[in-house]
Parts: structure tokens; C-alpha cells; sequence
């Protein structure tokens, strides 16, 4: 189980999340809803280790890892992006999903992969990871990259950006190959259609939590509410 526990985090003398606190159990997918600026990124940060809380914990199964990089986290099974796409042209997809040859999977595994983000095997197994590459492709193969790794916990930023229609479909089923593996996905969003593919959502705005609890509820609070607030047009 992965928690935040009362996270403060400021900038500037800036408040930028406040009284954070969530709980995210193994095997669950949750989404972080909330319009620009609410946050989101800013726990997917301190939930990586990018940044660290101006007050408050993270905990894995009760233990305290607040003080932990993004490296030392990335091997106790917390990860986003595993790889930086720039730092790998010119290596065949393949190799890039494999980490080179490091990471032991057979290759009906990539096959797999490479099919549930909708890119045909035959088609891009071999080919470079390069600038001739569409950035919709590059998410997706980033997103197999993730399905092949399945860390215990996956942290989605935004993943239906850049890509087509079909990204919805797409989410729902890489969130349903990371549950069999018993992995926790937390899926940061401002798509309503999206957070609702998930278990579980936290809404939040203006850096705090406003909402909690199943998808379907908490995306219909956030449908009700969310851009008809006080805070959304600029009054105190
Ligand atoms: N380094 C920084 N310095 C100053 N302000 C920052 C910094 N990083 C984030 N902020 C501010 O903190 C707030 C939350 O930013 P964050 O990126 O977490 O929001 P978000 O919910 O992910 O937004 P979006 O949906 O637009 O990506 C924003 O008002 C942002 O301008």
C-alpha cells in the first residue's frame, strides 16, 4: 500500500498542495482528476520522489520513504516513465523494451505488448526509435514499455495526450493487464471519461483533496461542479 499522509508541499512561499491524503492498495487503479493547475503533477512528483513534501510522509506498507530518490524508489517497484525516449535513438523498439536485453521477457511478451497499445509488431518491433517516430507512437510505446516492466506501482501523467480516439480503449485495457498482475495503477488526469475507467478517484483543486471515493461518484461530483466554482472564476 502506498500513502501520502498529510503532504504540504509550497514554492515561493506559495501553497501548492495542502492536507494531501491518499492511500493507494495494490491491485487497485486510481485517477488523479482535477482541472490545470489543481496539482496533479505536483503528487505524481512527490509520489516518484522528484520532489519532497515541505511537510508530511510517503509511506510503502507503513514504511517511511519520504527521503528516497527516484532511484531508490524505482526499485522497490514505484515508477512513471522508466526511460528518457530522447537518451535511446537510434536503438531498435525491441531493444528499447527489453532495457537492451536486460529485462528477461519472451517474445510473444513483446508481441503482446506492442499489440495492446494498438502498434502492429511486425511493423515496429525492428524499427529505430527515432525522430520519424509520431509522438502518439512514441506514448505508445512508452505505455509498453510500462505493461512489459509492470512495476507494483505505475504512475500514468496524462497518458491519453497525444493520442487518438482510441485512447480510451487503450486505457482500459492496459488498466485491466496491470490488475491481473496485481499492480496498482494511479492514472493523473483532467478527462472526466477517462478517471471514470478507474476503481477509484481523488479530485482535487486548488491543491487540495475535495473529493475521494469510486470513480463513477467522484467523476460526477467533478462534472457538477467543476468549472462552476467560485475558485475556477477568479473570485476570492
Ligand atoms: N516550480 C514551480 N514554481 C512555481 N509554481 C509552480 C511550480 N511547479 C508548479 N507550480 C504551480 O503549482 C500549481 C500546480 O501545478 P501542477 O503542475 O501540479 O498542476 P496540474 O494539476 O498537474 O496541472 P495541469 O493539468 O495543467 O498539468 C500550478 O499553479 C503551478 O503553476
Amino acid at each position: 500500500m502506498l500513502c501520502l499522509r498529510n503532504v504540504d508541499y509550497s514554492r515561493d512561499g506559495m501553497k501548492i498542495l495542502q492536507e494531501i491524503n491518499m492511500t493507494f492498495r495494490e491491485g487497485m487503479s486510481y485517477s488523479i482528476l482535477g482541472p490545470n493547475g489543481a496539482g496533479k503533477s505536483t503528487v505524481a512528483r512527490i509520489l516518484m520522489g522528484e520532489l519532497k513534501p515541505t511537510s508530511g510522509q510517503v509511506l510503502l506498507d507503513g514504511k517511511d520513504i519520504t527521503g528516497l530518490d527516484v532511484t531508490e524508489r524505482a526499485k522497490l517497484g514505484i515508477s512513471m516513465a522508466w526511460q528518457e525516449p530522447a537518451r535511446y535513438e537510434g536503438i531498435k523498439i525491441r531493444e528499447y523494451l527489453t532495457l537492451g536485453g536486460k529485462l528477461k521477457v519472451k517474445e510473444d511478451e513483446i508481441k503482446e505488448a506492442l499489440e495492446l497499445v494498438g502498434l502492429p509488431y511486425e511493423l515496429y518491433a525492428e524499427r529505430l526509435m527515432d525522430k520519424t517516430l509520431s509522438g502518439g507512437e512514441r506514448k505508445r510505446i512508452e505505455l509498453a514499455s510500462l505493461l512489459l516492466l509492470k512495476p507494483r506501482y505505475t504512475i500514468l501523467d496524462e497518458p491519453d495526450s497525444g493520442l487518438d480516439i482510441t485512447a480510451g480503449e487503450l486505457i482500459e485495457n492496459l488498466l485491466s493487464e496491470f490488475k491481473k498482475a496485481g499492480a496498482t495503477v494511479i492514472l493523473i488526469t483532467h478527462h472526466e471519461e477517462i478517471a471514470g475507467k478507474t476503481d477509484f478517484a481523488y479530485f482535487v483543486c486548488a491543491g487540495r483533496v475535495v473529493k475521494k471515493g469510486f470513480s463513477r461518484e467522484v467523476v460526477e461530483y467533478y462534472r457538477k461542479t467543476c468549472g462552476r466554482c467560485l475558485f475556477l472564476e477568479g473570485s476570492p
